[in-house]
């Protein structure tokens, strides 16, 4: 194995940047809390997080988005097609959801740029994640 193989450094650190930008795993288990605390309060999804395990539903999304946004984490649950399958979700309820995410990032200081690249990320996950259309 090169110690240094070309592109590769590049690419490490160009996906880095977004998880160093969102405050590494502190920064990530902070927004994650201040994000499902939204949700929770957020009378137009509410509901649909009644029975939820809110520690497992933020431990979860800690070690998801590590992943999107390039840091050195694992996401071991399930796929985000079979979370959602039978939940009902509508394009409103995403974009609701999406709206408490910006909130929380507001919040917690987090740049408009960044804030951007993550959801820019997570976007693509409306196809698995939507399924009332
Ligand atoms: C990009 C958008 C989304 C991402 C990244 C995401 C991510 C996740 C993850 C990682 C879990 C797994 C938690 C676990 O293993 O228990 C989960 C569960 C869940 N998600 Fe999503 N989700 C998204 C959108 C939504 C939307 C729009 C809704 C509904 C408004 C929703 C409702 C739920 C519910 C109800 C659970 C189950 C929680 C539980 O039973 O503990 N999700 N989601």
């Amino acid at each position: 194995q090169t110690a240094n193989p070309p592109m590769a450094g590049a690419a490490t650190s160009q996906a880095d940047t977004l998880y160093r930008a969102l405050g590494e795993k502190p920064g990530l288990v902070a927004l994650m809390d201040t994000f499902v605390a939204n949700i929770v309060a957020d009378a137009r999804i509410a509901a649909q997080f009644k029975e939820a395990n809110v520690d497992h539903l933020k431990t979860q999304l800690v070690d998801q988005i590590c992943v999107v946004s390039g840091g050195p984490c694992e996401y071991k649950g399930a796929s985000m097609k079979l979370i959602h399958a039978n939940l009902d979700i509508t394009k409103a309820d995403f974009h609701a959801l999406v709206e408490d995410l910006q909130a929380a990032m507001d919040v917690r200081g987090i740049p408009f740029a960044t804030q951007n690249q993550l959801l820019a990320r997570l976007a693509p996950m409306h196809r698995d994640v939507i399924t009332v259309k």
